[in-house]
């Protein structure tokens, strides 16, 4: 995509998008908005230099067959449900097939070692870690986020040191986060002390230990100020953890250039691991030799076959393991990882950001008016790769939408959220879905229910 284009795309976007992003419209004015709508579709794709990664993935397109195939076989089949399960790239299951019938079939005991298995948590995390923007040797994969979180947390304490007792957490954070800050503040003997991530600055304090921020909110898709919160706990004396669940794979994150000390995130949603695959743990270098985990499994001692009584740390990213790597799920995430080959954050962000805005300004043209309202930022620092509608009649259209092969979700009671994958989600994807909403949304009364 040209530079010209993208500036095009963002300019109508702000124009179009207010507070009510469906301000039209009569059921008349539709045909020619969508012509023309139309038409940008098919020039931003001609122009998409990101367009050719689409064809790596299963998406029922044809050639590569696949899980939606069904779904594409009506009018619209779009996937905009990336930012909760990717989907799944078309290489896999060979890869899979070899790693069941060979390596574990043939090879049994020894592929710990032949095929690789032992290293594959450190192997993979060196794979995620230039998506993150970190360097080498400081990222572990294993485990689910939750845990990882947990291990991040305990561990922030307790580099934090004596006399600091309080633990700041973002309020708005994914459910998880929350429940695990809270039991990690009852093990650790320290306070909770919840607030916005825009209240995170303010927080801090002398007897901060650590911060949990989410880098992007799972609900409205609004991108946090990493560097600034970062700064800000770094100059309380405390330590900042991140959740990157929902930017890593979307945007540029930056972890070594910002200083952030620890992160977590999960490889199921951008970087298209599969269901459940596993997460990783990131530790700064510098914090790597004084990270004690909470979770000090064997996989994690310096030496694991010795197999001896008292614990000895690992050094590096080990360090962050627990116990015996779920090596199938680790092993379709490495594979899956292959279609970032050659691929820039940078590029990717540029197109995310093409897309939302597209996806704002094709809604505001097609849905009749007041019955969605934007709660995604318009700003474009303060939006991460997804668009959320608030509409009270949200299960009713997500239900529709989905039965027309438009597949976001529905965060309950009333949001309708987007995911733009711009690895394989196009302009003309995006113009259908907003068409298809604006259809449904005819079609489902206002205050009428599924
Ligand atoms: C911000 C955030 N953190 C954590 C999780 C999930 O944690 P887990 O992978 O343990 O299910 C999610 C989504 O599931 C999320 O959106
Ligand atoms: N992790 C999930 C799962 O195992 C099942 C269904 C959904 C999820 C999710 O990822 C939810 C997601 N984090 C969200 O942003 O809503």
């Amino acid at each position: 995509m040209s530079e010209t284009t993208q500036e095009q795309a963002g300019e109508n976007a702000r124009r179009s998008t207010g507070k009510n992003a469906g301000k039209n419209n009569e059921a008349g004015t539709a045909g020619k908005e969508t012509s023309v709508l139309g038409d940008r579709a098919r020039e931003l794709d001609a122009a998409d230099e990101l367009a050719g990664l689409r064809k790596l993935f299963a998406l029922g397109d044809g050639e590569n067959g696949g899980v939606a195939a069904e779904s594409r076989a009506g009018s619209a089949g779009v996937y905009l449900d990336g930012n909760s399960l990717g989907a799944l790239p078309a290489h896999v299951p060979a890869r899979m097939a070899e790693v069941l019938t060979r390596e574990w079939g043939e090879l049994r005991i020894r592929s710990w070692e032949e095929s690789g298995w032992w290293t594959a948590p450190e192997r993979i995390g060196d794979r995620i870690a230039p998506l993150v923007g970190a360097a080498p040797g400081q990222l572990v994969v294993g485990d689910s986020t939750s845990v990882n979180v947990f291990k991040a947390l305990v561990g922030a304490v307790r580099l934090a040191g004596p006399g600091r007792d309080e633990i700041v957490v973002d309020a708005t954070t994914f459910p998880t986060d929350g429940y695990i800050a809270e039991s990690a503040a009852r093990l650790t003997g320290t306070r909770l002390v919840p607030v916005e991530p825009g209240a995170v600055a303010d927080a801090v304090g002398p007897r901060t230990a650590a911060a949990l921020v989410n880098h992007v909110d799972y609900r409205d898709g609004r991108l946090h100020d990493l560097p600034g919160i970062t700064a800000a706990v770094h100059a309380a004396g405390a330590l900042a953890v991140w959740d990157l669940c929902h930017s890593a794979g979307a945007l540029p994150v930056g972890l070594d250039e910002h200083g952030v000390d620890l992160a977590i995130g999960c490889t199921y949603k951008y970087l298209n691991g599969g269901p459940g695959s596993p997460a990783y743990l990131y530790v700064a270098e510098r914090h790597q030799d004084r990270f004690d985990s909470p979770l000090p499994g064997w996989n994690s001692h310096a030496d694991p076959f010795g197999m001896t009584t008292g614990y000895r740390a690992a050094s590096g990213a080990a360090r962050g393991r627990v116990g015996t790597p779920d090596i199938l799920s680790m092993l379709a995430l490495e594979s899956a990882l292959d279609v970032w080959d050659g691929v820039s954050v940078a590029a990717v962000r540029a197109k995310s950001l093409a897309l939302t805005d597209f996806f704002l300004e094709c809604v505001a043209a097609y849905v009749p008016e007041g019955r969605v309202v934007s709660m995604t930022p318009a700003e474009h620092r303060e939006r991460g790769s997804q668009v959320a509608l608030s509409c009270p009649e949200a299960p009713a259209v997500m239900e529709r939408l989905i039965a027309r092969g438009v597949v976001g979700d529905l965060r309950r009671p009333d949001v309708l959220r987007f995911g733009f994958t711009p690895l394989y989600v196009g302009f003309a994807d995006t113009e259908r879905a907003a068409r298809v909403l604006a259809e449904v949304v005819r079609e489902v009364p206002a205050g009428g229910g599924a």
